[in-house]
């Protein structure tokens, strides 16, 4: 039987990977796809999707209230703008959704089904309608350490993030390449020339860096340096995206008040594409061997790689470089800290714009239609 599935948010940067993935999979054989624009109804739909009437309107709620299923990858604006209207008309479909607007709902589910399949299921049994992806650090960090958080191995965990420009969207990836090559334009007589000073070519590059580069993206210059902040200042000395990791992660897991795992850490911008990294310390609920821990995350999910903690492997797979572009979510660094034996530090890397943003929503999908 064919399925109409909505797709709002296609052409942008996650609604591309959403698509591309969706192409990988085939999983577009059996739907019959209805794609909406923000900016251009009634143009052609994208040429992948052979047969597919053109453009709707993304805000034409008769044309959504047709739909059994809406997914979209446009962004909180539009999920609020249209969400709350659409369910108010009494449209009871499935809204699965890339932003982070819904997420914390107490009506919605935050998707990651090789972590919380069973949380998902449930919800579905007893008729939740919105599915919401998490926040790219949280799933990345969640596919990596699954097998310790899924088996109450956590009882505290921080996390310092080193997270790619991506996060900010297609421009700040642009903006950060463009501060790269005017950096290196700035100094480049200097470069060419092996005698030239070291501590000239810094001179010049601070200078470029604090008066001349594009910023108006990530509102100072990244490239060649980091932003300790991300998202908005929530007025108690803690990020948007800092919170999201405490709040997000409990709810993705399903725990209770009871079984809560406090979770905290500093988010960091640094001049990385697409790939998430954060280091962890974790205290655990028990001594475990290294061994262990390693067996236990190696066997949760298929795409958790545990990297050995040694110089040479690590430099070769648990970067942002390895990473990016593969569904493998190494983790390495895993060692015992001087705290004591149930304290460990932990390395992980996730390609964002995959685990952290399209792939809980393809397999969300696949899962809603009886596929997964
Ligand atoms: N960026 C990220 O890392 C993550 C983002 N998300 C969420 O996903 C949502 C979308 O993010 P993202 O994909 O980065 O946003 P984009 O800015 O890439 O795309 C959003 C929309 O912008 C419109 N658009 C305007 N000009 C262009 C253009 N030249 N190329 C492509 N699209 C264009 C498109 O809408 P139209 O076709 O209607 O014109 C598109 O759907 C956000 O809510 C974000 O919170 C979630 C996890 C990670
Ligand atoms: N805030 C993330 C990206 C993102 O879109 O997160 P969220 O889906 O929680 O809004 C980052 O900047 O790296």
């Amino acid at each position: 039987m064919t399925s109409s599935v909505g797709f709002v948010g296609y052409r942008g940067m996650v609604g591309s990977v959403l698509m591309q993935r969706m192409l990988e999979e085939n999983d577009f054989a059996g739907i019959d796809p209805v794609f909406f624009s923000t900016s251009n109804p009634g143009g052609a739909a994208p040429s992948f999707a052979e047969g597919a009437g053109p453009l709707q309107d993304a805000h034409d709620l008769d044309a959504l209230a047709k739909l059994p299923i809406i997914v979209t990858a446009q962004g909180g604006d539009y999920t609020k703008a249209v969400h709350g209207e659409l369910r108010g008309r009494g449209w009871d479909g499935l809204w699965i959704d890339a932003a982070s607007a819904l997420r914390m709902n107490d009506d919605s589910i935050i998707v990651l089904d090789p972590v919380n399949r069973d949380v998902i299921d449930r919800g579905l049994e007893a008729g939740v309608k919105d599915f919401v992806g998490g926040n790219c650090t949280v799933s990345c960090m969640l596919m990596g350490l699954g097998g310790l958080f899924r088996n109450g191995l956590v009882e505290w965990a921080t996390a310092m993030t080193y997270q790619a420009a991506s996060g900010g969207g297609a421009r700040h990836m642009r903006e950060l390449l463009t501060q790269f090559g005017d950096i290196s334009a700035s100094v480049a007589g200097e470069l060419a020339d092996p005698a030239s000073a070291i501590l000239e070519i810094d001179r010049k590059v601070l200078e470029t860096q604090r008066g001349g580069l594009d910023a108006s993206q990530f509102g100072v210059p990244l490239g060649g340096s980091l932003i300790p902040w991300i998202d908005a200042d929530l007025g108690n000395g803690q990020s948007k995206e800092e919170w999201k990791a405490g709040v997000e992660t409990n709810k993705i897991l399903g725990t209770t008040e009871a079984n809560r795992i406090t979770m905290d850490g500093l988010c960091v911008r640094i001049g990385a594409m697409r790939s998430h990294s954060q280091a962890l310390t974790i205290k655990l609920t028990e001594d475990l061997p290294v061994e262990e821990i390693e067996r236990l995350l190696d066997a949760d999910n298929e795409w958790a790689k545990v990297i050995p903690n040694a110089k040479e492997a690590t430099m070769e797979g648990l970067t942002p470089v390895a990473a990016s572009g593969s569904l493998d979510i190494p983790v390495g660094r895993i060692r015992k800290l001087e705290m004591g034996p149930e304290y460990i530090s932990a390395f992980t890397v996730g390609d964002q714009l995959l685990w952290g943003a399209a792939e809980p929503l393809r397999r969300m999908l696949a899962i809603a239609l009886g596929r997964l």
